[in-house]
């Protein structure tokens, strides 16, 4: 077992570049492996251990006497275990991590002078943390919340920090409003509920009492919040940043990153069941991609606004409650970002890295935007309290490379700084600043006048044209899911005045929405458009325009239900197929144990082994679900409710169904809906997603797999629809909501 594991670390670390060895090499000199044979157990002072178990007593064989208190070890160990827990984040608890490299393909040189942006020829140490907002460190992962995406650049010229969320906005335009929108967001504070949900009073008390929240809360009722991976989400900067060239230019920038699977979300009814059923849903995809070579990737894109063009825009490019539509400023992508490498250890790793805004690197700066101003205090505060003031000495928020200040002491400090002085000007001009030529940082001088007073240009007062654009935007589907998603959330708030007066928010945005919102969840029905629409679009907001750009099924986790008597011939091929084209098959049965073919003798040398039986798993794991033939198998799954339910619950999730032979007459005994089609005799029919072959011959597995839309032969059509991610024209017809489950 344990070779085995030192195996993979040595296959892992094989795919690492030599500038990701370099961060690997500074967290290899202070990693130890347990595994090791040489290892014994000692004390922390390095004495070795004969016992760890029983406490040092005054005993005889008849009588048990008191402990000793001179037992260092056990009281050493106690002790330890005592205080293993830190403060968990204030937000941003739950996350998981990964190690990765950024390269970049085309020289921003016009616009920074940055290493990282300009130098093609780098590669860059990342570390990177999903997370979810509201959650504390024990929470589920596919609660509907708004998700982290920080990524922390080990750069050569030191660390860079994109502290940024899976939406291009925020609730809020001003820092000082932070500790509000969260504590109306967390449990409230008499009875510490609901954990990590935004469906209750106070939440929604606080998005209408704050009319700027309403363009974000629009997006934390889209499909957004609720994604299938992290490795299938955006990532934004959110704030505005700035740029500057060598000649001395600047530029507001925006930081994308778009992944290459695609954007893609579960179903709200899929994320609820999923959040009880596997509450690490998130956490072991990612995982699980990374160990098996899966390495997901995006691309790194900026949007940049000359200085000079800073007033052209009917909102404030500062203002973080608002996108800059791709229209208006195009995206340009410039490099990519690969995730390739497992943390060693949670702790030391995932938990204790630390973000902050204010980490920038020369080359970029920040700006004005009032949001970022309060982020670039906060951070470095928050360290503190969570880690100590020596948290940026800690191995994973180390930079790669030098550093010397005469910042010292503090609790924990590791660093050995040799030498007479601590002071900056000293007699032998020991460690001077360095100069601009050097690489020092310089500070853009920037021109700024104005009065002292809370105030903000008059452009941040404006808070509901990009609600509308955004909610325009959407496809139809994604529309009615924002509409369920509000009726779930205010049916969540027991007081009519918050859900009345959402109810009349919405009115401002959407009147048609506002009234099948207010239908469902009670209160007065909005009769008028409370404020004139503009009924603008914009290009990049709706998800279904993040489709992969050629088809894929890639790490999509494919269910096969078979039982004893199953079609081995269509059994096999499906499976190779999936696996080819890099999909992960599970074969799925009444028992996890041998499973025999038709024609096989039970108990004989044939058989497969199944990896998880019909109540250990649910269909909600699984992108799709996959039914061969084989008489005596299909009789067994059709007296079994459990499997009809698999297949009605990924129908009602609107995922890609395939099957061939008799359990063609599973799957329509299933979903026998009105409209849909099934095949009957030689045929290949595509129905809502549903794929069905009724005489599949060894050679409906063996064609090439094309993936193509309106394909003719079983294979192509069935991984297509898989590659759909889900069927949308299923939910349009209303089939789903026909079926129980
Ligand atoms: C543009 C809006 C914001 C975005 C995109 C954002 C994003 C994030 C992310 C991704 C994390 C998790 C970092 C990690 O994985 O360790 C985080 C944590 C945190 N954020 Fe924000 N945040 C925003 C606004 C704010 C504001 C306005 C404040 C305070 C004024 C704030 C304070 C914090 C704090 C204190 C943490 C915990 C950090 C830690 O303990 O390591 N955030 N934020």
């Amino acid at each position: 077992m344990a070779s085995a594991m030192l195996g993979t670390v040595a296959e892992k670390a094989k795919d690492l570049t030599s500038a990701q060895s370099t961060k690997a090499a500074q967290l290899a000199a202070v990693t130890k492996d347990v595994h090791d044979d040489k290892w014994r157990l000692t004390s922390d002072f390095g004495v070795k251990q004969t016992n760890t178990d029983d406490w040092l007593t005054v005993s005889t064989e008849d009588q048990t006497g008191p402990s000793l208190l001179e037992d260092h070890f056990a009281r050493e160990k106690i002790h330890r275990f005592d205080h293993e827990r830190i403060p968990e984040r204030v937000v941003h608890a739950r996350g998981s991590g990964a190690f990765g490299k950024f390269t970049l393909f085309e020289s921003a040189s016009d616009v920074t002078s940055a290493g990282i942006l300009t130098d093609t020829s780098r590669e860059t140490p990342v570390f990177v943390r999903f997370s979810t907002v509201l959650g504390s460190r024990g929470s589920a992962d596919t609660v509907r919340d708004v998700r982290g995406f920080a990524v922390k650049f080990y750069t050569e010229e030191g660390n860079w920090d994109i502290v940024g969320n899976n939406i291009p906005v925020f609730f809020i335009q001003d820092s000082m409003k932070f500790p509000d929108v969260i504590h109306a967001g967390k449990p409230e504070p008499d009875c510490e509920m609901p954990q990590a949900q935004s469906a209750h009073n106070n939440f929604w008390d606080f998005q209408y009492m704050h009319p700027e929240a309403t363009h974000m809360f629009m997006w934390a009722m889209s499909d957004r919040t609720i994604p299938r991976s992290f490795r299938m989400m955006q990532g934004f900067g959110v704030n505005t940043y700035t740029l500057v060239n060598d000649k001395g230019e600047r530029s507001f920038v925006k930081f994308h990153f778009t992944p290459s699977l695609g954007v893609h979300s579960f179903v709200w009814d899929e994320a609820l069941k999923i959040a009880g059923q596997d509450p690490d849903f998130h956490r072991k995809d990612l995982w699980q991609a990374i160990e098996s070579g899966s390495y997901p990737v995006w691309k790194f894109g900026v949007q940049t606004i000359p200085e000079s063009r800073e007033h052209d825009f009917d909102f404030d490019i500062l203002d973080a409650t608002k996108l800059w539509p791709e229209e208006l400023v195009p995206i340009r992508y410039i490099g990519q970002m690969e995730l390739n490498k497992n943390p060693d250890e949670f702790f030391t790793q995932t938990e204790q890295v630390a973000f902050c805004t204010s980490h920038i690197v020369p080359g970029i700066g920040f700006s004005n935007d009032p949001l970022l101003q309060g982020r670039n205090f906060s951070y470095q505060d928050t360290q503190l309290s969570r880690l100590g003031i020596n948290w940026e000495e800690l191995p994973i928020n180390k930079p790669v490379c030098p550093v010397m200040n005469f910042n010292r002491d503090g609790a924990m400090r590791h660093t050995i700084t040799k030498g007479k002085v601590n002071y900056w000007p000293n007699r032998f001009h020991a460690a001077p600043p360095a100069t601009a030529q050097e690489g020092g940082y310089v500070e853009f001088p920037e021109k700024t006048a104005g009065i002292k007073a809370r105030l903000k240009s008059k452009k941040f007062r404006e808070h509901k044209n990009q609600a509308e654009l955004f909610y325009n935007s959407m496809s139809e589907n994604e529309k009615t899911h924002m509409m369920n998603a509000f009726a779930f959330e205010l049916d969540h708030c027991e007081d009519e005045v918050v859900y009345k007066r959402i109810c009349e928010r919405l009115a401002e945005i959407d009147l048609g929405l506002a009234q099948s919102v207010a239908e469902m969840v009670g209160g007065e029905m909005p009769t008028e458009q409370l404020r004139p629409k503009h009924n603008k679009k914009a290009k990049g907001l709706s998800q279904t325009e993040f489709m992969p750009e050629t088809p894929t099924i890639a790490t999509r986790m494919v269910a096969i239900l078979i039982a004893d008597g199953y079609d081995k011939v269509a059994y096999n091929g499906i499976k190779a197929a999936l696996t080819a084209a890099g999909a992960l098959p599970f074969t799925i049965s009444p028992r996890r144990n041998k499973i025999y073919a038709e024609g096989e003798e039970k108990g004989g040398s044939g058989g497969v082994v199944a990896d998880h039986h019909l109540e250990g798993q649910r269909s909600t794991m699984y992108d799709s679900v996959f039914v061969p033939g084989g008489a005596k198998s299909i009789e067994t799954l059709r007296k079994n409710g459990r499997a009809v339910h698999w297949v009605r619950e990924a129908f009602g999730h609107l995922k890609a169904i395939g099957a061939t032979g008799e359990g063609v007459t599973f799957v329509k005994q299933a979903v026998d809906l009105p409209g849909m089609e099934f095949s009957t005799a030689g045929d290949v029919v595509e129905s809502y997603g549903v794929v069905t072959a009724s005489q599949a011959q060894p050679e409906s597995f063996k064609e090439a797999v094309q993936m193509a839309k309106g394909a003719k032969d079983f294979l192509s059509a069935y991984l297509f629809s898989i590659s759909q991610h889900k069927n949308y024209a299923r939910e349009t017809a209303g089939l789903n909501a026909m079926v129980a489950y």
